[in-house]
């Protein structure tokens, strides 16, 4: 479609969130105009609705209406209808291209948001809070999008106040300066509270993350809080609590909007007494004239309302998209250097040599340390990784498959050094097929060839899953139908059908059952030795030892070589 080819819905975006409210002059509406590049198409279509809308006025309350003169009326009843047919069409135009070209935009933000997500690397992706990654993928999108409608209206309906006035000024000048009087005091009582406003929506911002908090812990943990009368009271009481700040927080917002839209209100009425009772005290009009301009002014009052009103959309959306813009920015700062993706030569060996890794809080002092550790793995060797619980195995393994920057120590392919450049690379990583304690399982076979599903089937087939998937893996399934020890299974039967040179198991065998287990040990290690693969395993299962061609075992962080068995 045209719109995924233009900026319009970028520009609309950043006119929203450079668009600010503040006490008008001529100077500072002339470099705002210019600055906010407004998109040509949208400025000539508001101008002429605007000018539509106007002209239905004029027709209204035309002299010849009011003097009752028949083929006057005929005409203007005419031209009445022929602008309202404009009006109504450009209006639609307006709103439905402009609400397009803004969701077009937002989906391009998303998307290119979610790729800068997808290429941090997994320490930093740490360190991001889940709050600001849901608000950054999700929840702002739908703001925005919520508030655009009411922007549109309200940017029409300022366009079209500006005009009427002018309209009015060729009535009655004073008429007309008495209403722009009346609609500046309105803005300086927005701007008044427009601090108070941003203080609030921030405070806002930050009672829904708590809440959002809360409501995770209380889905995430629903099996335990089935089991806990005491516990799920604790979590209602959190998620009260917090839904209560935010459900404040909100109220005094929506009251600071309140107050303004009813302080508008108000004045458009004072606009409507002042032409009413000032103008003859002021001897500007000929009370012949009053209810033609009471007419205009009372027009008046219904784009004004609308103007007021986006106010509090203006704001939501702005804070919104800026906090987009500053998710984005954080995320810029995060990215891996982009380098030339390095081609491997075909895997032989992996030696750790002295890696070391701290894992440090932003900006703090480093919380665990591992290392130094070190191991060899060629092709066709199963080693083991053994060690207490909390002692480094599971971190020095993301070390070495390059998930987290070593600090210290370097790792050697094939007996080379490997350069920092190609550990940030996707092919280092890719050499690794990996089932993690905690694997995610997707709900499609995502990155198998159509070549490697038939092994895929082979594994479910030998691992006794596969009526548990669709005949072909590619129409999807639900990873929450299996059992925990069915989706350990299919989640190896996908590392295995990926056919990556080695192979990384976390305590694979942990969740499974005795027979499956000494299968595991017995016969698939043998086989993948066999094949040529490289297995690293952590495990616990003492028994098993004899299987590996070398263990390693860790304490505290250090890695040693202990025999096998
Ligand atoms: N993201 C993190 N930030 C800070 N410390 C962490 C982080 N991840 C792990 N740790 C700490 O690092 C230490 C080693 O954790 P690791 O998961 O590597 O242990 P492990 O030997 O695999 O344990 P287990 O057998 O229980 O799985 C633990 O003390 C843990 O608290």
């Amino acid at each position: 479609m045209n719109e995924a080819a233009s900026p319009l819905g970028e520009r609309l975006l950043s006119l929203i969130a450079r668009l600010r409210i503040r006490a008008p002059s001529l100077r500072t509406l002339r470099t705002d105009l210019l600055r906010l590049e407004a998109p040509w198409q949208v400025v000539v279509m508001t101008a002429l609705a605007g000018l539509c809308g106007t002209g239905i006025v004029a027709m209204l309350n035309s002299s010849a209406v009011v003097e009752g003169d028949a083929d006057e009326v005929l005409w203007h009843g005419l031209m009445f209808v022929v602008l309202l047919l404009l009006y109504r069409g450009l209006q639609r135009g307006l709103l439905r291209r402009t609400a397009a070209a803004v969701e077009a935009a937002l989906d391009r933000q998303r998307t290119a948001i979610a790729g800068k997500v997808l290429r941090l690397d997994l320490r930093r992706f740490e360190t991001l809070p889940r709050e600001q990654l849901q608000g950054g993928l999700a929840r702002h999108y739908a703001t925005i999008s919520e508030a655009m409608v009411g922007i549109l209206t309200g940017l029409q309906s300022l366009v079209l106040l500006v005009l009427t006035l002018g309209y009015l000024a060729t009535l009655s000048v004073m008429a007309a300066l008495l209403s722009l009087g009346v609609f500046f005091i309105l803005i300086q009582a927005y701007l008044g509270k427009r601090a108070e406003l941003a203080q609030r929506m921030r405070a806002a911002a930050a009672a829904e993350s708590g809440l959002a908090g809360a409501l995770a812990e209380l889905l995430d943990g629903f099996k335990e809080l089935r089991l806990d009368h005491r516990k799920r009271a604790a979590v209602l009481d959190a998620v009260d609590t917090q839904s209560t700040r935010s459900g404040m927080e909100r109220a005094v917002t929506a009251g600071i909007f309140g107050d303004v839209i009813v302080f508008g209100n108000s004045m458009a009425y004072l606009m409507g007494g002042a032409v009413v009772f000032l103008l003859p005290i002021l001897g500007s009009a000929d009370n012949a004239d009053l209810p033609r301009l009471v007419a205009v002014v009372l027009f008046l009052i219904g784009p004004m309302g609308a103007t007021v009103g986006a106010a509090k959309q203006l704001a939501t959306a702005r804070f919104a998209i800026n906090a987009l813009k500053e998710f984005e920015a954080l995320l810029d700062t995060l990215q891996p250097p982009e380098g030339p993706p390095p081609s491997l030569p075909p895997f032989r060996s992996l030696r750790a040599d002295g890696l070391c890794y701290a894992h440090r809080p932003q900006g703090g002092d480093a919380a665990y340390r591992v290392g130094p550790v070190s191991f060899e793995v060629a092709a066709g060797e199963v080693v083991f990784v053994t060690g207490g619980n909390g002692s480094g195995k599971t971190t020095a393994l993301r070390v070495a498959i390059g998930l987290y920057p070593p600090t210290a120590g370097r790792l050697l392919l094939n007996g080379t050094p490997v350069s920092d450049a190609v550990q940030e690379g996707d092919a280092y990583r890719e050499l690794f097929g990996a089932v993690f304690a905690d694997a995610y399982l997707f709900r499609h076979p995502h990155g198998l060839t159509d070549a490697q599903l038939p092994r895929l089937r082979r594994e479910l087939e030998g691992f006794g899953i596969a009526d548990k998937l669709p005949a072909d893996p590619r129409d999807g399934f639900d990873p929450r139908t299996l059992s925990t020890g069915q989706r350990k299974r299919l989640a190896l039967a996908l590392a295995l059908a990926e056919e990556r040179p080695v192979l990384v198991l976390d305590e694979w065998a942990a969740d499974q059952d005795p027979q499956s287990r000494e299968a595991f040990y017995r016969v698939l290690l043998p086989r993948l030795r066999a094949e040529g693969k490289a297995v690293i395993a952590i495990t616990h299962d003492d028994r098993y030892f004899d299987a590996a061609d070398r263990r390693y075992h860790m304490e505290d962080g250090r890695m040693t070589e202990v025999p096998a068995a």
